[in-house]
């Protein structure tokens, strides 16, 4: 993974300097870890002593070395560094240190009856100050090599039974992970790694824990926050509303089987996966009828028992405990019926193809099959949103928070025009294609600024639905229907904020995108443009005084919340031209000079069907 921040020569910890911020690599807000030097030794806080090796691996924003204990020579433990400020690691060193004790990993085998479990463990943590910045490390025992690498080698496909013998593994992870309370919610690949040495073959195991939290148990509340969390290609639609579900994750999974399988996914084929909210709907349509979407998609019609896990995800409550006895029985039976036990190494090599071999897949890449799938997906699947997320906020210190990582320079977007010709690829462009994770920043983490505000108002909270995705949250039903979000979804849908930081394969983390406000008569505007914006898009504008307007209108006012929004457009039989302002404050009042201004300027603003304008103060 390139990276934006020159390594410089090396420094062990350095107490004695005082630690500094690290640093941000230019053009990005988020801060690269300093490179480590071979032969530097960590102390962690229990005062062990790990001796750093070669780097093994890069991530979004860490990097990961071999290392031995200090006095070893045997280098299979792990360390992964990054800035202190950096979330996901936090989020990550957490998630171990209450939830994947040695003990508790040992007990669960013990009660399931599993010799092995993919469940890694922390070996110990720490800070250090390298080269006069702050960091953070774990320590993990070392694994082998990620799946990916076999994926990407077999032109894009696995040996079907493994797939199966994969998904039984993750499968027990999950139920594990899940057992703690939490969800992992960035299966991929990527993030699989199989065991060490000859032993570990036969086991994989799931990395990466920096997006893990807590599932919700109530309510299903839409997080705007959090919405379009993960790697956009296997992002659960829960997750592409913000909600961390137990379910989510089995959907996830099951994206991955199909990718696993040779079959690009319906939303990949169709390039979508810049604009979150298009993936989005593509997987709404997928899953709402998920046994003729895979029977488009896999032509060769053998894959009953995936097309039955699929449903039954689909069918999942979003507090709904899975029965992951039933799924793995779906994944053993498909083994048994290939005849292919599931224990030894997993085999990565595919062969050519024969009527009893281990290549039951369909070729790598079928464009065809995932455009037929997509056009035989139906309409728009019906969700209905409704929770609580269970906070993190009982976190013994305070999480850092995830630098905006592919947020275009804050200045531009601060003198951006309110214009219907913003291209969210444009956008795009100018962000870093090197990150590979944009992070909400972990509960417990600063509050977010304006950006977030009107859409978490209570207003908004009181219910999910107004809470709910930006563009069509009028109904939780209408939410899923594309028709419902816009009038003329074909024409344009695009979400900016988000789009920034869709990338291929990488984990994508929703963040606070509010630039400071420069001036101290900043607005916030949430707007629909064209048709479907699907996010709460901040654009500071530098207002003209209009002859007759006040900067400050008096009276009531209130958030109009996206789905109030859309509601309104909903109800419309044409797309809306009028430009609706309501002031946020106190003193606000439809219908004050500068709603009138705005009215007035509708006809200028054809492609903008509502504007909501917000005043705060600094
Ligand atoms: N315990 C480990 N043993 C061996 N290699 C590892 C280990 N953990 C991570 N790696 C390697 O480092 C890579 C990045 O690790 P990881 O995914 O944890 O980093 P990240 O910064 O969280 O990445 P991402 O940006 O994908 O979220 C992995 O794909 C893997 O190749």
């Amino acid at each position: 993974m390139p990276r934006a921040v020159k390594p410089k020569t090396a420094a062990g910890p350095s107490p004695a300097k005082k630690a500094a911020p690290a640093k941000k690599a230019k053009g990005k807000l988020y801060a690269m870890p300093e490179k480590l030097k071979e032969g530097t030794v960590l102390q962690d806080l229990a005062k062990g002593k790990w001796c750093i090796g070669p780097s093994i691996g890069i991530g979004g924003f860490g990097e990961i070395y071999a290392a031995a204990r200090a006095g070893e020579k045997n280098y299979d433990a792990v360390v992964k560094c990054e800035p202190h400020g950096n979330g996901p690691l936090f989020v990550e060193m957490h998630f171990y240190l209450r939830n994947a004790k040695q003990d508790d990993i040992k007990q669960f085998k013990q009660q399931r009856g599993l010799k092995t479990l993919g469940m890694p463990y922390i070996l110990a943590s720490g800070s250090a100050v390298v080269n006069g910045q702050k960091h953070r490390f774990i320590v993990m025992p070392r694994y082998g090599s990620d799946i990916s690498k076999f994926f990407k080698e077999n032109d894009k496909r696995l040996p079907e039974g493994t797939v199966y013998r994969l998904a039984l593994q993750m499968l027990d992870v999950y139920q594990f992970m899940h057992s703690t309370g939490y969800v992992h919610a960035d299966l991929k690949a990527a993030n699989i790694l199989l065991g060490q040495g000859k032993a570990g073959a036969a086991q994989a195991y799931l990395v990466d824990f920096g997006l893990a939290s807590h599932f919700v148990t109530g309510e299903f509340k839409p997080d705007p926050k959090k919405m379009h969390n993960g790697t956009i290609e296997y992002t659960s639609r829960d997750a592409h509303l913000g909600v961390p579900t137990r379910r989510a994750d089995l959907e996830i999974l099951g994206y991955n089987i199909i990718e696993w399988l040779g079959v690009e996914l319906p939303w990949v084929t169709q390039k979508l996966l810049a604009v979150p909210l298009k993936v989005q709907n593509a997987k709404e349509a997928f899953i709402e009828d998920v046994g003729a979407a895979l029977k488009a998609l896999f032509s060769n019609g053998c894959r009953f028992l995936l097309g039955e896990y699929m449903k039954y995800v689909a069918k999942l409550k979003h507090n709904e405990e899975p029965d992951y006895d039933k799924c793995r029985n779906w994944f053993s039976t498909a083994l048994k019926q290939m005849k292919i036990p599931n224990t030894g190494d997993l085999d990565f090599k595919i062969k050519p193809q024969s009527s009893s071999n281990n290549n039951h897949s369909p070729p790598g890449t079928s464009k065809a099959t995932a455009t037929a799938a997509a056009a035989a997906a139906p309409k728009r699947a019906k969700r209905v949103a409704s929770p609580d997320i269970i906070s993190d906020s009982d976190e013994e210190e305070e999480a850092p928070r995830r630098k905006p990582q592919a947020k275009a320079s804050p200045a531009p977007r601060r003198n951006a025009k309110v214009t219907p010709t913003i291209s969210p690829r444009k956008r795009y462009a100018e962000t870093s294609p090197t990150q590979k994770r944009v992070k909400t920043e972990p509960n417990g983490t600063p509050k977010p600024r304006a950006t977030h505000r009107a859409a978490a108002s209570p207003r908004a909270r009181a219910s999910p639905r107004a809470a709910a995705s930006p563009t069509a949250r009028a109904s939780p039903r209408s939410a899923a229907s594309p028709k419902a979000r816009t009038p003329n979804a074909a024409s344009a849908s695009f979400s900016p904020a988000l789009s920034l930081r869709a990338k291929h394969g990488k984990t994508v983390v929703n963040d606070d995108l509010t630039p400071k406000p420069r001036s101290n008569k900043t607005y916030e505007f949430n707007f629909e443009l064209d048709v479907s914006m699907d996010a709460n898009v901040i654009v500071n504008v530098k207002r003209k005084k209009k002859a007759g307007a006040k900067d400050q209108p008096t009276g009531e006012g209130d958030v109009k919340t996206p789905s109030s929004r859309s509601l309104a457009s909903s109800k419309e039989d044409t797309p809306v031209t009028r430009v609706n302002l309501r002031k946020v404050n106190a003193e606000g009042v439809p219908g004050s000079p500068l709603a009138a201004a705005a009215s007035s300027s509708s006809s200028r603003s054809p492609r903008t069907p509502a504007v909501t304008v917000r005043k705060y103060r600094r």
